[in-house]
Formats: structure tokens, C-alpha cells, sequence
């Protein structure tokens, strides 16, 4: 599909969607259980319906009831002897080791891009918990034999952040009693505080964090489970971001459903946004953001990675040099993103350097609209789309339906906000 935006400006109120990043985990949490969890306000993203297919080859039953999806689980007992995981990351990094709670053979596959992602990290680790692993030489399909035991355990958490919250779900899951998992270097650390959250939100064990470097589990003590758990999926700040950058390019915006108080990573945007002087005012429950002169700024993306593609955009439209930190997070997402992020952008014709693990971007000198790719990366659409607002002349980006991925509505959100906007698929509300 082929998105194509004019320079407009956007106007008017919007409520970002569900976060994927909460769905998954409440679909996980969901599926060990057992009762009845209904999930309010879910998400409807390709990675969100993963999650819920998942959950069903792994023994929960989903129903729609209205607005909310009613879950119910006995635990892991897998139907099905694979699970899909589309092009999720969180999904396979959290499920393979939540599907290893079963002693029954599992074969763990995915598609697009997830392909190309690296799965060594199984390969070390499980074995030491008693599952037998067998991978394509660290890459997907997978093949797993449970069930995996909680054991002391180290683990490497610079790479990803997901395979410990996986880990963290399994141990809760199968009782982990006076048992810890220690952590080097961990990366990405709030996503590991939404997992003690959604932990805590569903009455299962939640380990006491250590400094980010130990996850124990004290002595199980006797608890009576509730029998029903409402929960409801909070608003998502990474693709909000991209609503909060648009406005800050070309707008007057009020973005509802983003908490100041979540635990997700990418809420930092508003600190960016601020350091960049973007225009805004924070009521509880809403986010007001208009168009302002916006400067160059200075930002460690390190533990919040997802961040860097609607701040490359609005480094584009800041006076000055701007600075992001932690681009060595960013080989192993959807696409190889600082490389595509210089590809891209360069061919709007903002230069990007990238040195160690900085980017470097030379903002304010203007944006040319022109054809560019999202390289199957729904971030990389959503970026390019919130910087065609202010460029000159017209922007088409191929694969735009990458966006399905995390954020589907973005394409009509922005109609609505009065972007002019395109799709060769879709017919937009404007
Ligand atoms: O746990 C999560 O929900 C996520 C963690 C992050 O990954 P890493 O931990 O690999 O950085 C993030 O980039 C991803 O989009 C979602
Ligand atoms: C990298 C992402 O997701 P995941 O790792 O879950 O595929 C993302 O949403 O940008």
C-alpha cells in the first residue's frame, strides 16, 4: 500500500490507541491464570492478534463481548502444536518461554521481518531450565520441550529486555519459589517495570526487583486467586508519539488517553518534546501540543529505543544539531532502524550521521517530500508521514501498511485530524 501526504496541518482531538506493549502482556498474564480476565479497551494492532491467537494454541478461550475480550484460562495446556507469532518480538520473546511450561513439543514460528531477528538468547538459556531447544542456528522456527523448571539463573539483558519479561511471566507462572534471575547489562528497563506491573495487575507473583540486576522470587506464599480480573489496557505512548511530534511540527492538537504515570518507556517523549521547547500543556487526561519555533536537542533513547523514529522527525524540524543516544538498539527491531532512518530521512534531505552509538541529525534546514520506503518498519511510515506535514511538495511512502503492526488506525487518525492524506487502500475518514 502507498500513503501519500501533502504538507497540512493537523487540528483537533484524538485518542491514541491501546498499547501493544500492555495487550501482550495482559494476553499472557491472561493465559497462566486461571479464571476469567476480561481485557477492556484492547488492542487491535497485528501483534495484539498474534497475542490473542497465541493464547488460544496455548489452551485460553477468547471471546469478544462488546467493547472488552473475555479471557478464560486453566493455564498453559497447548491445542495446537505451534504457535505463529506473526512479526512480533515481544510476542515470541515472552511466549517461547511461556509455551515451555507445557511438556508437550512446540514448535515456536513467525513471518516478515521477525525472520531476520535474532532467538540465540533460547539457546543458552533454556537448556539450563530443562527445555530442549532446537533452532535454525539461533533463528526462527523454533522447537521447545518443556516443562521448563525456575532455576538461579544469569542472563544477558543487552540485547532485548523481552526475553527477561518472558522469563519473568514463565517463573511467576510456574510458582518460583526463593529463586532469582539475575541480569546483566539490561536494556529497555521500563518494559520490564509494565511487566512487574501487568504482574501485579493479574494477582500473579511478582518478583522484588533488585536494582534491575536480580529478580527474585521470595518463598511462595498460600494466596486465594480471584476468580475474575478486569484490567484495562492503557493508552499506547510510542505510537502517541508520533501524534505528539506531528502536532508539534504542524498542529494544535489535544491527544487524549496517554497516563503520565505508565510505566511504558516511551512516555519520555514528553521530555524530548519539552527540550526540543515544544509548545504544550498537560491537563490530567490530555496532552494539548500546538506548532512552535522547536530547537535542537539532547536525548538518551538507550532504554526507550522505539522513540527514535518520531524523534528523528522532529529533530528534522529543530533549529540547531540534535543529538539521540543509543542507536546500537536499534539493529535488531523491524528493520536495521539507524541505517533506515539515514536512508530514509537523507532522501528528504536531512543529514543523519551516526557515530558509536550516537545519531546526529542537522535539523531546520528543511524537509523535500519526495518518494520514500518504510522498509516494512511501521515506525519508519509513521515517521515519515508526521514529517511530510511542514516538507515541500508531496510525499508517497511505499509499505505503508506497515503501520498494522502496532498503530492500524494511524493512517484515518490523521485523516481526522485533517492531514492530507491518501492510501491506495483505504478510504480515509476525513
Ligand atoms: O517489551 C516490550 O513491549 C518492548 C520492548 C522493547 O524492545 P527491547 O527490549 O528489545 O528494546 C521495544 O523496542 C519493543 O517495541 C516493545
Ligand atoms: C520493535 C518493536 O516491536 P517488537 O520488538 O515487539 O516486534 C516495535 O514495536 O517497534
Amino acid at each position: 500500500m502507498i500513503a501519500t501526504v501533502q504538507p497540512s496541518s493537523i487540528k483537533g482531538t484524538i485518542t491514541a490507541p491501546a498499547s501493544k506493549s500492555a495487550m501482550q502482556r495482559a494476553c499472557a498474564a491472561a493465559l497462566v491464570r486461571k479464571g476469567i480476565s476480561v481485557l477492556h479497551n484492547p488492542g487491535v494492532s497485528n501483534d495484539d492478534k498474534a497475542a490473542l491467537n497465541i493464547i488460544q494454541q496455548l489452551g485460553a478461550t477468547v471471546q469478544q463481548a462488546g467493547e472488552t475480550i473475555v479471557v478464560e484460562s486453566g493455564g498453559v495446556a497447548p491445542v495446537a502444536d505451534t504457535i505463529d507469532c506473526h512479526e512480533s518480538g515481544l510476542s515470541i520473546r515472552m511466549f517461547t518461554s511461556v509455551a515451555a511450561l507445557a511438556s508437550r513439543k512446540i514448535s515456536v514460528v513467525g513471518s516478515g521481518s521477525l525472520a531476520k531477528r535474532p532467538m540465540n538468547f533460547f539457546d543458552e538459556v533454556l537448556p539450563q531450565l530443562e527445555v530442549e531447544i532446537n533452532s535454525r542456528e539461533g533463528y526462527l522456527p523454533l522447537e521447545i520441550t518443556g516443562p521448563l523448571q525456575p532455576r538461579n539463573i544469569t542472563v544477558d539483558g543487552s540485547l532485548s529486555s523481552q526475553y527477561l519479561t518472558g522469563l519473568l511471566f514463565a517463573y511467576a507462572a510456574a510458582g518460583a519459589s526463593d529463586v532469582g534471575i539475575h541480569v546483566t547489562n539490561l536494556n529497555s528497563r521500563p518494559y520490564v517495570d509494565l511487566t512487574l506491573e501487568v504482574l501485579k495487575s493479574f494477582g500473579l507473583p511478582v518478583p522484588e526487583n533488585r536494582n534491575y540486576e536480580t529478580f527474585y522470587f521470595p518463598p511462595l506464599a498460600a494466596t486465594a486467586p480471584a476468580e475474575k480480573i478486569d484490567y484495562t489496557v492503557e493508552g499506547d505512548w510510542s505510537g502517541g508519539a508520533f501524534l505528539l511530534v506531528g502536532a508539534a511540527i504542524a498542529g494544535d492538537v489535544v491527544v487524549k488517553g496517554l497516563d503520565l504515570q505508565s510505566a511504558q518507556a516511551d512516555k519520555a517523549v514528553m521530555q524530548a518534546l519539552m527540550s526540543a521547547s515544544a509548545l504544550m500543556s498537560v491537563e490530567v487526561d490530555q496532552i494539548h501540543i500546538r506548532q512552535s519555533k522547536l530547537k535542537a536537542f539532547q536525548f538518551d533513547a538507550t532504554d526507550c529505543p522505539d522513540l527514535f523514529p518520531p524523534l528523528v522527525a522532529l529533530a528534522s524540524y529543530c533549529e540547531g544539531t540534535t543529538v539521540i543516544q543509543g542507536t546500537t538498539r536499534l539493529t535488531h527491531k523491524e528493520s536495521n532502524r539507524a541505517l533506515t532512518l539515514q536512508e530514509e530521512f537523507g532522501k528528504m534531505g536531512i543529514e543523519i550521521n551516526l557515530q558509536d552509538d550516537l545519531m546526529i541529525i542537522k535539523g531546520g534546514t528543511g524537509i523535500t517530500n519526495t518518494e520514500v520506503s518504510s522498509h516494512n518498519d511501521h515506525r519508519i511510515a509513521m515517521a515519515a508521514a508526521v514529517a511530510a506535514l511542514k516538507g515541500e511538495g508531496t510525499m508517497t511512502i511505499s509499505g505503508a501498511e506497515a503501520v498494522n503492526k502496532s498503530y492500524p488506525q494511524f493512517w484515518s487518525h490523521i485523516a481526522q485530524l485533517g492531514a492530507s492524506v491518501t492510501t491506495t487502500d483505504a478510504v480515509l475518514n476525513h
